[in-house]
């Protein structure tokens, strides 16, 4: 059965974001993204190509030899790519609950063809004053980054997703049950994050992506103290799956944690983990200090704890400074962790 997959409802939902998307340009996928999409037009729910068998779409012509030169690529996705290259598209039976379709339930068929269903349907965030956008750089110049959002239910993925493309974050929790996208353009890179909802019937699906990304965002809920186990289980599911991975770990409403007693440390513990399983000191950290001296504020392992705080404060907030920062961690992120703390 073929069903569709809508981007949530917070986004525009159901196709409204793609109408902005600039086909000729969508970045994560660029292999695949092109498939011919069954009578579909933009302002309708994006039908997922059949779980088995779907055939490898063709690049448009000319783009896909740009894209895929080596010379657009970075390094660290050249490697990434290369090692993951062989790696088959696996159909996935799951179903999940309450989804849409006739049936209440939709099956992803993999990683890439999910992926291939958001490409089409990202939405472009407007360019930021910050970006100072003059001329647009030629299509062989623009370097691209793909990012995975990921995190448990309610951990603030989308909300994530909404600031950091200019838009109001929402009152209240509207579940994603299926994937949202946006597109980050600066002046030099294009920057595709792709969230996928965080609730236990979708989290299976989330291991079909890791491969294949530059960097993932890992948002966990500081608050939700009891959760953060599941939280850290789940990404340590993910690293077991690709251990070279980046990971930018967002701790989410930290105001609500300091009212429930829980501060970046703890958070920063619970994840890293203690004991055994524990994610070795160098690897969870080496990398991050080359790459942008605002990283450095938003390290709590290589500054005290009780200094970290009041040294964030200032930029601890999803302003448009944040947001640059943000961007840069994503751009240059290669190796580790990076802990980011939201308020
Ligand atoms: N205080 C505070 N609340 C936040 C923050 N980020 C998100 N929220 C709130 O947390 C709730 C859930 O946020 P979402 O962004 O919808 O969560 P999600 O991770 O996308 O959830 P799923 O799509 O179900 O996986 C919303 O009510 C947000 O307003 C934050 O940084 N601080
Ligand atoms: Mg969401």
């Amino acid at each position: 059965m073929r069903l569709g997959v809508p981007a949530g409802p917070e986004f525009g939902g159901r196709g409204s974001g793609a109408s902005r998307a600039q086909p000729g340009r969508l970045a994560p996928l660029r292999r695949l993204r092109s498939a011919p999409r069954p009578g579909g037009s933009r302002e309708k729910p994006h039908p997922l190509p059949p779980a088995v068998g779907t055939p490898r779409p063709v690049e448009e012509a000319g783009r896909a030899s740009v894209r895929n030169s080596p010379r657009v690529w970075n390094s660290g996705l050249q490697r990434r790519r290369s090692s993951h290259s062989s790696r088959p598209c696996l159909p996935v039976p799951g179903r999940v609950e309450g989804g849409p379709g006739p049936s209440g339930a939709f099956g992803l068929p993999s990683g890439k063809v999910l992926r291939e269903a958001a490409s089409r349907n990202l939405t472009s965030a407007s360019p930021q004053p910050e970006d100072e956008e003059d001329e647009e750089p030629a299509l062989e110049e623009l370097e691209q980054r793909e990012v995975l959002v990921l995190g448990l239910d309610g951990a603030g993925k989308s909300t994530f997703l909404r600031v950091l493309s200019g838009k109001p974050p929402l009152e209240g929790h509207i579940p994603t049950w299926g994937f949202n996208s946006v597109r980050l353009p600066t002046k030099d890179f294009e920057v595709d994050l792709l969230e996928i909802g965080g609730s236990q019937n979708l989290r299976f699906y989330w291991k079909e992506f890791v491969s294949e990304v530059d960097v993932l965002v890992f948002v966990v809920d500081s608050a939700d103290r009891l959760r953060l186990p599941w939280a850290r289980q789940e990404l340590h599911k993910l690293l077991d799956k690709d251990p070279d991975l980046p990971v930018v770990v967002v701790a989410n409403k930290q105001v609500r944690a300091v009212r429930g007693q829980l501060g970046p440390g703890d958070v920063h513990s619970e994840m890293i983990g203690q004991g055994q399983g524990a994610l070795p000191g160098p690897m969870a950290w080496r990398g991050w200090l080359r790459c942008c001296p605002h990283l450095f504020y938003l390290c709590p392992v290589l500054i005290p704890a009780s200094v970290f705080l009041p040294l964030c404060l200032p930029i601890i907030s999803y302003s448009g400074e944040m947001r640059k920062i943000i961007i840069k961690c994503l751009l240059y992120a290669r190796h580790g962790f990076l802990f980011l703390f939201f308020f």
